[in-house]
């Protein structure tokens, strides 16, 4: 029996809001909400739903019957294709408007904290070329736009050097110009694509799983400094030098030039050799004269011009008189560890990645820091009565969690360590709340601060001071 088709077209419907995942908001003739792509707070449009819920639809924009004063022109060619700058065609300001009500809304309504007066949102100054970090796929079955399908031209060349379609772990859309990253990104990305179609170096097919070539990464910082690193797929010794001696011969402003033969299901690094092809197997980045080492595997927050206000409100929050043991939980390479420490008797980091942890004692040293100490391993498992024990009770505990936010084990470890104050840093508002709600009852929040890093997305940075109740 075919099955029926339960996709609705809903006419003449307002959109009223923005939200969870760069999606707009609407509600429909049946009282339930509409997620919609393709539209902005304020546009009356005709809306196709896709998908049905319990609660809620799913859908797209299709013709408009008002366009919102919030709309802008998006500067990117690949607006709408690219699923990386999903609010590109929302002015700036009102991209911070929503971005500060998520925050509120999550902690009031998931968290149900009691909450101070809250700081405006800290916008960034560039909203544009803002990132330190790409990371662009190879492939030889390139995304075709509607443009190109209408043409009716049969295409012979389906190379590209671009980003994921959202949702289609297959299709990489090519990338031509990226606003998120600044010159020579561009310009890298670019010569890598053509040199490899001419030279008739093998882009990765997933479905297949062959290919040359597989991942670019390209990071920059503020000193300048600029680091690329090519995953291959197949070991072929001669092609992987043809390419990386031409990259290097290019762009001689390269500092560090890496590559990985990667040829397991994923793309994932974190377990591979990275082997430098020429110059250093780092980059530097600098905050007030501090020095951080950043290798190809390091987390390092990729708008270095907000981090460094994210660092200066998690310091202000810490309130540091100098004579309090803190701890750095999800360290990282213990920026935020070393950026407290002049304030601090002694700063204690805890992360799991064995290199970052490396990577942080080298930085403490560089840096002439001799008043903190980084231990590696999973947080639920190190961060331990017995931890505590040997190491000192801490009166500030600093936390910069993923995405998921704290285990509950880490959470109940904190409760039973009662520190004065806690500064919680999060780039997931909905885990945060999830996790203040636990410590509800032993703290008091006292002071929220929204950070932009990720302007034209709807991600957002949170910063929260907790006090002991
Ligand atoms: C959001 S980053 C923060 C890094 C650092 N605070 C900074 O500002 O650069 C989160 C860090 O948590 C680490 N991490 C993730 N899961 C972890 C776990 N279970 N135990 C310890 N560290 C973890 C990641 O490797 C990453 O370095």
């Amino acid at each position: 029996m075919a099955r029926r088709n339960k996709n609705k077209l809903f006419t003449e419907i307002e959109v009223t809001d923005a939200g969870a995942k760069g999606k707009a908001i609407a509600k429909s003739p049946d009282g339930r909400v509409i997620f919609v792509d393709n539209a902005v707070p304020g546009d009356v449009a005709d809306i196709q739903t896709t998908r049905k819920r319990k609660s809620y639809y799913q859908g797209t924009a299709t013709n408009f019957h008002t366009l919102s004063d919030k709309r802008t022109e998006p500067v990117c060619q690949h607006f709408g294709t690219c699923g990386g700058c999903k609010w590109q065609n929302m002015e700036y300001k009102y991209q911070l408007e929503y971005k500060q009500s998520e925050v509120e809304n999550n902690l009031r309504r998931l968290g149900k904290i009691q909450l101070p007066e809250i700081t405006p949102i800290l916008g960034s100054e560039e909203i544009y070329f803002y990132r330190n970090k790409m990371e662009f796929s190879f492939s030889s079955s390139r995304w075709l736009t509607q443009e190109e399908i209408q043409s009716g031209e049969d295409i012979q060349n389906r190379n590209a050097l671009g980003f994921h379609i959202p949702g289609m772990w297959d299709k990489i859309l090519d990338i031509k110009k990226c606003h998120l990253q600044a010159d020579p990104s561009n310009a890298i990305r670019n010569f890598v694509k053509e040199f490899a179609t001419e030279n008739k170096l093998a882009f990765f097919n997933t479905r297949n799983q062959e290919g040359l070539l597989r991942t670019l990464m390209i990071r920059t910082t503020s000193t300048g400094e600029i680091m690329i690193l090519v995953q291959f797929y197949e070991d072929r010794k001669d092609q992987r030098e043809l390419l990386l001696n031409a990259v290097a011969e290019k762009f001689p402003e390269i500092t560090s030039l890496q590559y990985v033969v990667n040829n397991k299901a994923n793309d994932t690094i974190y377990d591979q050799e990275v082997i430098c092809f020429k110059g250093r197997d780092h980059i530097f980045e600098e905050m007030e004269g501090l020095k951080f080492k950043i290798n190809a595997k390091s987390f390092y927050q990729t708008n270095s011009d907000q981090a460094y206000n994210l660092y200066k409100i998690t310091r202000d929050y810490a309130n540091l008189k100098g004579d309090e043991l803190v701890y750095d939980l999800y360290t990282g390479t213990g920026t935020i560890a070393q950026f407290v420490a002049k304030n601090a008797k002694k700063v204690i980091g805890v992360e799991a990645v064995p290199e970052a942890i490396k990577d942080a004692k080298e930085n403490a040293e560089r840096n002439e820091i001799d008043n903190v100490e980084f231990y590696v391993g999973d947080m639920r498992k190190v961060f331990t009565q017995s931890f505590i024990n040997k190491h000192g009770h801490p009166d500030v505990i600093i936390t910069d969690p993923p995405r998921d936010g704290m285990h509950k084990d880490v959470v109940a470890q904190i409760i039973g360590i009662l520190p004065q104050r806690i500064v919680y840093v999060s780039c997931n508002s909905a885990t945060q709340a999830r996790d203040l709600a636990l410590l509800d009852e032993y703290y008091k929040v006292t002071s929220v601060q929204a950070v932009d890093m990720f302007p034209q997305t709807h991600h957002v940075e949170n910063v929260v001071c907790l006090e002991k109740r």
